[in-house]
């Protein structure tokens, strides 16, 4: 076995409890009785990461660990939603009041008692911290997280419009099960060109996320969604799913996690630097870099240590002529001398500025006194924070 192997199984069978009690026996019995069919994995409570899904026993590479036929999933309920004048709200809205009114089903009784509770969204989820924490999340989290707001608020208007209808719910209820839908939900696309919905799919639900190169390969069929092993598995492993090549503010507004340490670090991380770079553009130059579409979306990629290129180009249009920008954004080479070097010596005050602006954050947070249950909320500020700082000194040389 790989070191690496090593390390995952380690982590696994030290970390996990099998969860054994009975309503995850319940949950596999529900499942496989409508055609799921489970492999040697189950699931577990891991430290950090609520449920997750081990394996039970050695698996190849290749071999299905899980199939969710299509009727074993949970769909959006058409005559309901036009019953209820919600046939044009939201995929997302439309999967979560249709969650939401099946909630009483024995079914739906079974399988939500897997599911987080709605304390693990208030303590997990950007959207639901007092200001008092949002304020020290990083700038660059601003923006998708009043997105999310803004995408919620849409949602339940749209909901409490057709309150008229007579269904009895509160918004509390909607916002949780709006935050189920948001974290546990697949795309699924029927066969035969019949339109594709958000659906949720029993037991792949468990597996929680790695970065780009961890995942199982998850294939959709035609019949319903398989899961095949990539590498071969040692018992007692997490099986990870990658939700997307999500950077940890992604991660962090969408899941309510980030991902840190050596064993999952997160390849596919980004530190963002809009905030950073954006002022020190001449308005000119702003200009320009609109009408090309590379205003904005600037990073520095810790794992290669790198700016990415559209900062590359952006920074270059500071720096060069005319004629010599836009033949690095042609073709990604300087017409004549490379200019990194030049490149990196503008950006590096500017990162310095931002690193400053991270210690004192971590002040912040390692010194004010936050209130119980913010616990959570605090530590992964701090861990997002001295990622930003790590990544910046490894550039900067620090
Ligand atoms: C599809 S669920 C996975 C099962 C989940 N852990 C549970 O307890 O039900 C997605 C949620 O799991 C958690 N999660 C997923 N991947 C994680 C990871 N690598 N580290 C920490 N938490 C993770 C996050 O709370 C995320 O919103």
């Amino acid at each position: 076995m790989s070191s690496r192997a090593t390390k995952r199984k380690k982590l696994a069978s030290a970390a996990a409890t099998l969860a054994g009690d009975d309503y995850h026996a319940a949950f596999a019995i529900w499942s496989r009785e409508r055609g799921v069919e489970i492999g040697n994995v189950t699931a577990a409570t891991l430290p950090g990461r609520g449920l997750g899904l081990i394996t039970t026993a050695t698996i190849a590479k290749g071999n299905r660990m899980l199939f969710v036929p299509a009727r074993a999933m949970f769909m959006p309920d058409m005559p309901l939603l036009k019953k209820h004048k919600l046939a044009q709200a939201s995929p997302q809205a439309q999967l979560a009041f249709s969650a939401m009114a099946a909630s009483k089903t024995p079914g739906m009784q079974i399988w939500q008692a897997t599911w987080p509770t709605d304390e693990d969204f208030e303590r997990s989820l950007p959207m639901r911290w007092p200001v008092q924490v949002r304020d020290l999340l990083p700038p660059s989290i601003d923006q998708p997280l009043r997105r999310q707001e803004e995408d919620y608020r849409k949602d339940w208007l749209s909901l409490r419009d057709s309150a008229s209808s007579g269904f009895p719910f509160d918004e509390q209820l909607f916002r949780y099960y709006w935050s189920i839908v948001n974290s546990r939900s697949f795309h699924w696309k029927p066969p035969k060109g019949r339109p594709g919905s958000m659906v949720m799919c029993p037991f792949i639900d468990y597996m929680n996320h790695g970065p780009t190169g961890t995942s199982c390969d998850i294939l959709q069929r035609p019949n319903g969604y398989e899961v095949l092993a990539e590498r071969d598995y040692e018992s007692g492993e997490e099986v990870l799913a990658t939700y997307g090549a999500h950077p940890n503010d992604k991660l962090l507004v969408h899941y309510g996690f980030v991902l840190s340490g050596t064993i999952v670090r997160n390849i596919d991380d980004d530190v963002r630097l809009d905030q950073t770079l954006l002022p020190a553009f001449s308005t000119e130059v702003r200009k320009q870099l609109r009408d090309v579409g590379f205003l904005g979306g600037y990073a520095l990629l810790p794992a290669s240590n790198e700016l990415c290129f559209k900062t590359q180009v952006a920074v270059r249009a500071m720096l060069l002529t005319c004629n010599e920008w836009e033949y690095f954004m042609g073709c990604g080479e300087d017409l004549t001398e490379d200019q990194g070097k030049a490149v990196a010596s503008f950006v590096r005050p500017l990162l310095r500025q931002f690193r400053a602006q991270a210690i004192e954050k971590l002040d912040v947070l390692q010194t004010v006194k936050f209130e119980t249950g913010l616990e959570y909320a605090v530590s992964t500020l701090r861990t997002r924070w001295e990622q930003i700082v790590s990544a910046i000194d490894a550039f900067t040389g620090a």
